[in-house]
């Protein structure tokens, strides 16, 4: 581990009074708040559960904001970020803050209760005690969860309408500042900026739909001006504000937004510093305006937006403070040391040490926390790798090359690494890249047109108008995760293992029967993650045992590693498909996922194209498909919920991606014959701006999340007149509250007013693996009875 002292000084005993000696050369854009054990996820679920009392949550939390500052400080940086632990999101928080609570939570003023904050995250059912700000715990959907850029992060959204009012309601963010302080920390709060925030919200107001939300700027702005001055009054040094939408296409409402706001902001609070940060992609044109912004820092990705750099330093502004990214925030490998080294030097040499801070290149609660934590990790392949922790010694390290504080010898280890990376032999294999090369565009080409395959579908699977079905995975109790803890640690056998697999698939399949679900599901228990599953048995691929990522809430992902070319050695999925099929008459659906979705949720690597890994994978899922066909599968679901956030940031860089992303699909599902029915499933997708790529990979089904947003994100199925079947979501899986056989007609009318019932299907938003049994059960009790009622109500004509 690399140090650097670093000198502060108390001025008495007022904390307003902290006072930094150094220079900053490091800084943190935000640490992941999970816990190396997870003890955010255990405590917040417990909490739920009633097994953990509120002090005890709000102890837990303390724990780990202090542990993750004392990390940070005993790698050496020397800016460490606070305010960016959150029990649930961050921009919840700010909602919270600042007292955006839609009005049906029942929130009556005063600061916003962690339960409140847990019900617009999560919906409420209308049970428990009013809480602490009068809230009356009335039942609430949930507020809507969408991706955070193109991570694999979900952020709940803000929600805007006419009648919005902000108030500093809030004190998160003083009280993490003065905590940090107390502790002996130098810290920077983190908060989102007031445009990205703007931006990234959606106006829901049934009396005006088309209310802009923009014209809440200036009272947001009010907001902000209060907090930066309650910073400024508590001794704040720097703040650090975020505006990550400076790396998507910005409208001139946006651009007069960030200019308008930044003017006022940056006069708000004389004394305080702020710094403003862009991340995850190139700024291009919208550079001058983020150069402009009249800020003490600015801070620039170069990972993915190194191409920013030569302008930026030609035209950096005399006195400010850039704070170059060049470390990695959202991968897993060693950082090039030599390739990181140049920009910096060019950096140096333009400002000047004292004007350049070396960062990640974004937050890294993207990255897992720490290698360390990874005993059984092949210790060749772990030498290519860095994680969060590893990541800010690199930051650490970097700066003192830099400087020249930090001995060379660290450039020659972290060189020897790049190189033994760049030249194994464990990478590349002939074959996989023979067969890549081998493909022809009549293998991404189904045999007929939909039309011809459609009759052929219906005469084999006869099912009902309105077919039900679910998205793949019923839940995922403590037992069968428990089950598969202990067969992963030896302490039941295989064969005890899937014997209890077989029994959970028996009762699941038993269930769907006897509700009458048209076409069920297995249930994918044999499964700990969707993309982690297929990564365990597919060739190069790596795992962790503790590289938890937070995807939402409390629900978070273990990305497998791709570090070498991909290929399938055995059948994956295909005898429990072909057990569950020989429970029941009705139709199996076969259920894998897609090759977007496990480039897009793995850690990929840096070394060849993106595109070039995903075929690879395409062809492994097509050896799967096959045999799944071969096997008596008459119906096989290749999930892509990833396909819409791997999108670019950058509109001109859509086609591209999505010619790929679509063949890719293409050449994974279009193996099968005509009869055998494909079905695709995307979740939290926008999908008006790549409707004809979701028509263009011809599925013959694709089942969508529509409930949380009543239906409105079949709107671009509508316009473009998707020539498929598609089942349009009606039941939220991410609330446990049931929803009544009511409200899923209601939706489904909905939908069959504007899209022809003999398209239709009828299913939850996704899969069940995070609900209960007993709420799953309910749902869909009802989700089958509104089939029926649909059936016989009077058709609609779309
Ligand atoms: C559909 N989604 C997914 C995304 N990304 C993925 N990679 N996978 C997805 O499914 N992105 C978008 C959305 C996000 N949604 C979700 C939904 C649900 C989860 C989730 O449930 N995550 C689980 C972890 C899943 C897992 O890997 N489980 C393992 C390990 C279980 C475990 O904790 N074991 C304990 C021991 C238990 C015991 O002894 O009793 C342990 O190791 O300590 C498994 O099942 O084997 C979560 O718990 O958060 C994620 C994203
Ligand atoms: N088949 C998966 C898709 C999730 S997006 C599931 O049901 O969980
Ligand atoms: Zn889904």
């Amino acid at each position: 581990m690399i140090h650097k002292t670093l000198w502060i000084v108390y001025i008495g005993s007022d904390d307003s009074c902290l006072v930094a000696m150094s220079d900053i050369y490091t800084h943190n854009l935000g640490y992941p708040r999970i816990g190396e054990q997870r003890e955010l996820k255990k405590a917040t679920e417990a909490y739920w559960h009633g097994k953990l009392s509120r002090e005890e949550l709000e102890a837990t939390g303390q724990q780990l904001r202090s542990q993750n500052w004392a990390k940070q400080k005993a790698a050496g940086v020397d800016l460490i970020p606070c305010n960016d632990f959150s029990f649930y999101d961050q921009m919840l928080d700010f909602s919270c803050l600042i007292g955006n609570v839609p009005p049906r939570f029942g929130w009556q003023g005063g600061e916003v209760d962690l339960d409140v904050l847990f019900s617009m995250a999560r919906g409420s059912r209308g049970e428990g005690q009013p809480c602490a700000s009068g809230c009356s715990h009335q039942p609430a959907f949930a507020c809507e969860m969408t991706k955070w850029f193109d991570t694999n992060y979900h952020y709940i959204v803000p929600e805007f309408r006419a009648e919005t009012k902000f108030q500093l309601v809030g004190d998160k963010v003083f009280r993490e500042y003065q905590e940090a302080v107390s502790l002996g920390y130098r810290v920077k709060p983190v908060l989102p900026g007031p445009v990205t925030y703007l931006s990234l919200g959606k106006v829901q107001d049934e009396q005006n739909p088309d209310f802009d939300r923009f014209v809440l700027l200036e009272s947001l702005l009010e907001l902000y001006e209060k907090i930066l001055q309650r910073l400024a009054a508590l001794g704040v040094e720097w703040v650090q504000i975020d505006e990550p939408i400076f790396s998507l296409d910005l409208s001139p409402v946006q651009r007069d937004a960030l200019l308008t706001a930044w003017q006022r902001l940056s006069q708000s609070a004389p004394g305080l510093n702020i710094l403003v940060t862009s991340y995850f992609g190139a700024l291009q044109e919208n550079l001058s305006l983020f150069l402009a912004l009249p800020v003490q820092a600015l801070h620039l990705d170069v990972v993915r937006g190194e191409a920013d750099l030569d302008e930026t330093l030609a035209r950096f502004p005399a006195h400010k403070t850039l704070s170059l990214g060049v470390v990695d925030g959202r991968n897993i490998w060693k950082n090039d040391f030599s390739a990181s080294l140049t920009l910096l030097q060019k950096a140096q040499a333009k400002l000047g040490a004292a004007r350049l801070w070396v960062a990640p290149s974004c937050s890294l609660q993207h990255a897992p926390i720490s290698l360390a934590l990874e005993p059984k990790l092949d210790a060749e392949l772990k030498s290519w790798m860095a994680f969060a922790d590893q990541k800010l010694e690199e930051v650490v390290a970097l700066s003192g090359l830099l400087r020249g504080t930090t001995p060379p010898l660290v450039l020659q280890d972290n060189q020897r690494a790049i190189l033994s990376r760049r030249k194994s032999t464990r990478i590349h294999k002939p074959q996989v890249k023979d067969r890549v090369a081998a493909v022809q565009p009549e293998d991404s080409q189904r045999q007929s047109s939909f039309a011809q395959r459609r009759e052929l579908q219906q005469a084999k699977l006869k099912l009902p108008e309105f077919p039900t079905t679910t998205i793949g995975s019923f839940p995922q109790t403590a037992e069968v995760r428990s089950m598969r803890a202990k067969w992963k640690k030896g302490e039941i056998s295989t064969e005890a293992y899937e014997v209890y697999l077989q029994q959970e698939i028996q009762h699941c399949v038993a269930f769907q029967d006897e509700i009458g679900m048209d076409m069920p599901v297995h249930g994918e228990f044999e499964r700990n993650d969707m993309v982690e599953y297929f990564g365990e048995q597919l060739e190069g691929f790596v795992f962790t045992q503790k590289g938890w990522v937070q995807s939402y809430g409390s629900r978070y992902v273990k990305p497998p590693i791709i570090y070498g070319d991909v290929s399938r050695p055995a059948a994956m999925t295909v005898r429990w498909s072909q057990y569950a099929q020989s429970l029941t008459k009705r139709p199996m659906k076969g259920m894998l996922t897609g090759p977007v979705t496990i480039l897009q949720w793995s850690f990929v690597r840096d070394d060849q194209p993106r595109s070039e890994t995903t075929r690879q994978i395409a062809l492994a899922i097509r050896d799967e498909v096959l045999d799944l066909e071969t096997a008596g599968i008459a119906a096989i679901q290749v999930d892509e919920p990833a396909i819409r956030e791997g999108l670019p940031l950058r509109q001109r860089d859509w086609s591209a991606y999505l010619d790929w992303a679509v063949e890719s699909f293409r050449l994974c599902a279009s193996g099968v014959r005509d009869e055998t029915q494909i079905h695709t499933h995307m979740c939290y997708s926008e999908f008006n701006d790549i409707i004809e790529a979701i028509a263009a990979m011809d599925a013959d089904v694709i089942t969508i999340e529509t409930s949380r947003s009543n239906m409105e994100l079949l709107e671009a199925f509508v316009g473009f007149k998707y020539p498929n079947e598609i089942g349009p979501g009606v039941y939220d899986i991410h609330s446990p509250r049931v929803p009544s056989v009511e409200e899923m007609v209601r939706l489904m009318r909905k939908a069959e007013s504007v899209i022809p019932r003999s398209q239709l299907w009828v299913n939850p938003d996704c899969g069940l693996k995070t609900r209960g049994w007993e709420e799953v059960k309910s749902s869909l009790i009802h989700m089958v009875q509104a089939a029926r009622q649909l059936r016989v109500a009077q058709p609609i004509s779309a």
